[in-house]
This record gives C-alpha cells, sequence and structure tokens, in this order.
C-alpha cells in the first residue's frame, strides 16, 4: 500500500539528506518511511500511492481551514497573477499588519519575515537591543526554530533525535541562552539570581513542540513577575499558538501578557511567512526607525500577505469557529482517552482551542522530562496503525495535533472505531 512512497523516498534519500527538508518528516520516531503526499483537499491528504488520509497535522498547523480552501486559493492565484516578489512594500502588508495590531492590545506595530525561525531569531535581536543586556531565558522543551542560540534542549525534532544540542553551535553562540525547567517556579527565580545580564525570557505560553504541555497561570505570572523586576522584556512565541489556541491566540486566553510576540504558521495560512510585533516604543528601535538590524529580500511577500489577511479575516469575521474546533478536538481526545481506558492503557490528553495532544503514560506530564517518560514504542505502533487505517497523525509524541474547520465529526467518529480496533492490540 506504500510502494511508491517507499521508491519515492529512496530516490529523495540520494538528493536530500534524509531525504526530507525538515528532520521531523522523516518518520524518525516512529520508525518506516512516510507517505509522499500527492494532494490536499479539505480535512484530507492523498499520498503518491492513492491513500487517502484525515489529515490531523494541517502542514504543522497553518492550514486551520483544511486544504484548498476556495477564499485562500483565489487569493494567491489573484495576487500571483501581479505578480511574485518586488521587493518593494504593498499596500498587502499595510493590510495584514493592521489585522493583527488592532487584536491586541500591547502591540502597536508588526514586521513580517519569511518563518517562525527568523520571527524568533529578529524578536531575541530586539529584545536584546533594547535592553542593553545578553542573556536569554529559554525553557526545555520548547521549541523557537533552528537558530543557533535556540537549539539548546529544544522539543519538536530535536528531541525525537535525540540531539537537544546541535552539532555545528560552537558553545560561545549558546553561552548567553540559560536553560529552566518549564512551569519549575524556584528554578527560574534562581536563574535571574544568578544572572543580571538577562535580555529575555522566551517561551511558548503552550508549549506544543513536546507534545501539547501547556504552563500554568502561576509560572506564566511569575514569568511576567521576574522580566519587570529585572529590566527583561517577556516573548511569548506564539508561531504555532498564534490565531490557533484562540483568535488572539495564547494571549487570547491567559491572564499574563508579553512584550514581544512572534508569529508564522497560520498568519500565512499554508505560505512562508512570519512576524514579530510589540509595542511601537520598542518596534520603534528596528532599522530603519531605530538602530537594530533586521531585513528580509522575501519578508512581507505578496502572496503570503494575500493569503494571511483571507485566512486572518475569514477567522474574524466567525471567531466561534474556536469553540467549534476546540469541541472537535475534545471529542477526538476523549474519546481516545475512552477507548484507551477500555483497553486497559494510560492515556493522558490536552486540548486548547485548535491544538490537541496525547501522551501514553500515567500522569498528565508538566514538563519536558515527564514527556520522555511516556511510552514512545505504543505511540509509534499507535501512530502506524492509525496511518494504515487512513488516519495521518504527527509522527512524534513530542508533536501536537491540529483540527481544521474541514474535519467533520463523522471524520472524528470514523477514527475512533478505527482506534478502537487498534488500542485492542496495543
Ligand atoms: C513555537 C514555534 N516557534 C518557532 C518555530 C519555527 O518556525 P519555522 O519552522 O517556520 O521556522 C516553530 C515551528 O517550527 C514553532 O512551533
Ligand atoms: N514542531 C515543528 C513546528 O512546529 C514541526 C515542523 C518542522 O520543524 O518541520
Amino acid at each position: 500500500m506504500f510502494e511508491k512512497s517507499i521508491k519515492a523516498y529512496e530516490e529523495a534519500c540520494e538528493v536530500i539528506p534524509g531525504g526530507v527538508d525538515s528532520p521531523v518528516r522523516a518518520f524518525k520516531s516512529v520508525g518506516g518511511t512516510p507517505p509522499f503526499i500527492e494532494k490536499g483537499k479539505g480535512a484530507y491528504l492523498y499520498d503518491v500511492d492513492g491513500n487517502k488520509y484525515v489529515d490531523f497535522v494541517q502542514s504543522w498547523g497553518p492550514l486551520i481551514f483544511g486544504h484548498c480552501d476556495k477564499d485562500i486559493e483565489d487569493a494567491v492565484i489573484e495576487t500571483t497573477k501581479k505578480g511574485l516578489s518586488f521587493g518593494a512594500p504593498t499596500l498587502l502588508e499595510t493590510q495584514l499588519a493592521n489585522e493583527i495590531v488592532e487584536m491586541f492590545d500591547n502591540i502597536g506595530k508588526v514586521r513580517f519575515v519569511s518563518s517562525g525561525t527568523e520571527a524568533v531569531m529578529s524578536a531575541i535581536r530586539l529584545a536584546r537591543g533594547v535592553t542593553g543586556k545578553n542573556d536569554i531565558v529559554k525553557f526545555e522543551g520548547c521549541y523557537h526554530g533552528h537558530s543557533d542560540s535556540l537549539l539548546v534542549q529544544a522539543g519538536s525534532g530535536m528531541a525525537t533525535f535525540g540531539s537537544p544540542s546541535s552539532p555545528g553551535v560552537p558553545a560561545d553562540l549558546t553561552k548567553h541562552t540559560l536553560l529552566c525547567e518549564y512551569n519549575n517556579i524556584e528554578n527560574l527565580k534562581k536563574c535571574f539570581e544568578d544572572s543580571s545580564d538577562i535580555a529575555c525570557i522566551i517561551i511558548e505560553p503552550i508549549a506544543g513542540n513536546m507534545g501539547l504541555v501547556p504552563a500554568s497561570d502561576e509560572f506564566l505570572a511569575t514569568c511576567r513577575e521576574l522580566c519587570d523586576k529585572n529590566g527583561a522584556l517577556l516573548i511569548f512565541d506564539e508561531v504555532m499558538s498564534g490565531f490557533r489556541a484562540s483568535l488572539k491566540g495564547a494571549s487570547g486566553i491567559l491572564k499574563t501578557q508579553a512584550d514581544i510576540l512572534t508569529f508564522g504558521k497560520v498568519i500565512g495560512a499554508g505560505m512562508p511567512v512570519g512576524a514579530f510585533a510589540a509595542s511601537k516604543e520598542i518596534m520603534s528601535n528596528l532599522s530603519p526607525e531605530g538602530k537594530i538590524y533586521q531585513a528580509g529580500t522575501l519578508s512581507g511577500n505578496p502572496v503570503a500577505m494575500a493569503a494571511g489577511l483571507v485566512s486572518l479575516k475569514k477567522l474574524k469575521a466567525n471567531p466561534k469557529i474556536y469553540d467549534e474546533l476546540n469541541q472537535k478536538a475534545l471529542k477526538l481526545v476523549n474519546g481516545l482517552k475512552k477507548i484507551a481506558n477500555e483497553n486497559n492503557i494510560s492515556l493522558q490528553v490536552n486540548t486548547r482551542g485548535s491544538m490537541f495532544g496525547f501522551f501514553f503514560c500515567e500522569e498528565s506530564p508538566t514538563n519536558f522530562k515527564e514527556v520522555g517518560k511516556c511510552d514512545f514504542k505504543r505511540f509509534a505502533t499507535f501512530h502506524h496503525e492509525m496511518i494504515k487505517k487512513g488516519f495521518y497523525f504527527a509522527c512524534s509524541q513530542y508533536e501536537a495535533g491540529f483540527m481544521c474547520t474541514e474535519i467533520t465529526n463523522e471524520d472524528i467518529e470514523a477514527c475512533l472505531e478505527a482506534a478502537s480496533i487498534v488500542m485492542k492490540n496495543l
């Protein structure tokens, strides 16, 4: 059933390292080889062997309206006809910036880049430039893209491959990255006692790169308090949770607010995009207004802006989408938990808006180490058996899952029916 994909993978491995352009795609965490995708439509993916899957990954988050949404597709086609890139300002950038800025009280300006990695890297440079300090606080299991100073005990693919810090990154470049345990208040306080040179805390307030592990309100309040007391800035990395956890992302459902927000994924609706945003005062330090340099040939690319603009307008026009997506996410994970229990399997589940996660373990993990104790073998078997039955989940327990508007209750019921067969032999 996967012959063409296996052949495609072998051929890809000859010319692309590991056959993939981003390591998590290679299925190393669960074993086997990945299906090669031919096309997507709505809730579904179709591979080169003609297999059809309900897609619970949705390109790792960007496609909240599923594949080939007609409005987004039309906007992309129309914009493409006018030219792919100009390296000069367009109205679309201001329009998308306005859509974002008007939603957040703590944001006055936004700058667009081409990926989440770039957004975070630039946000950190901004924080360092504004505070005049060097150290950054990062949490184990949070993933903020693949820039050098953030590849320290990172989640997502870094965790999957058991190489929490990458060769090729000189120690000199990570010596200013102070590592703390997620949700550990004492550890964080100690970090601020030990360094008076902290420029910022960067955190996924709803971590989605060690499975789905939310930060506690108390922990986030401590992040805020310590930043305020010590002249540091708080960065919420909302590349994944932005416009996913709620219309206003994690910021919309949490009591604590950050100084700088980073975005990606949903704001590009599947096109390569990222953004970082803060108050007008903070953002005025960026070149050409200020001295902190940041740039990009394709930044604010018109096709990506057009896709993001339609996506955000649709979300704003129908904010109840988030409740509906959360209901579907709950139906899925609660259904899985019930089936697991019936088969004497411990399964822990989480949802936040359209994001979800499940762990094969006894207690709900609150940090990276606890996630590491889950039953990865069982997850791998579950994953493979579900793929064979036409349900495409993220290929690692260190990844979150994503609901889209096109996945129906019937799709979820079919998934649970398949899971009830799979879990009998897990
Ligand atoms: C929270 C978070 N930050 C940053 C990134 C990096 O984004 P990108 O892969 O677009 O560079 C990701 C995803 O990869 C992410 O999930
Ligand atoms: N967890 C990552 C992003 O959120 C997965 C995407 C990738 O790195 O390819």
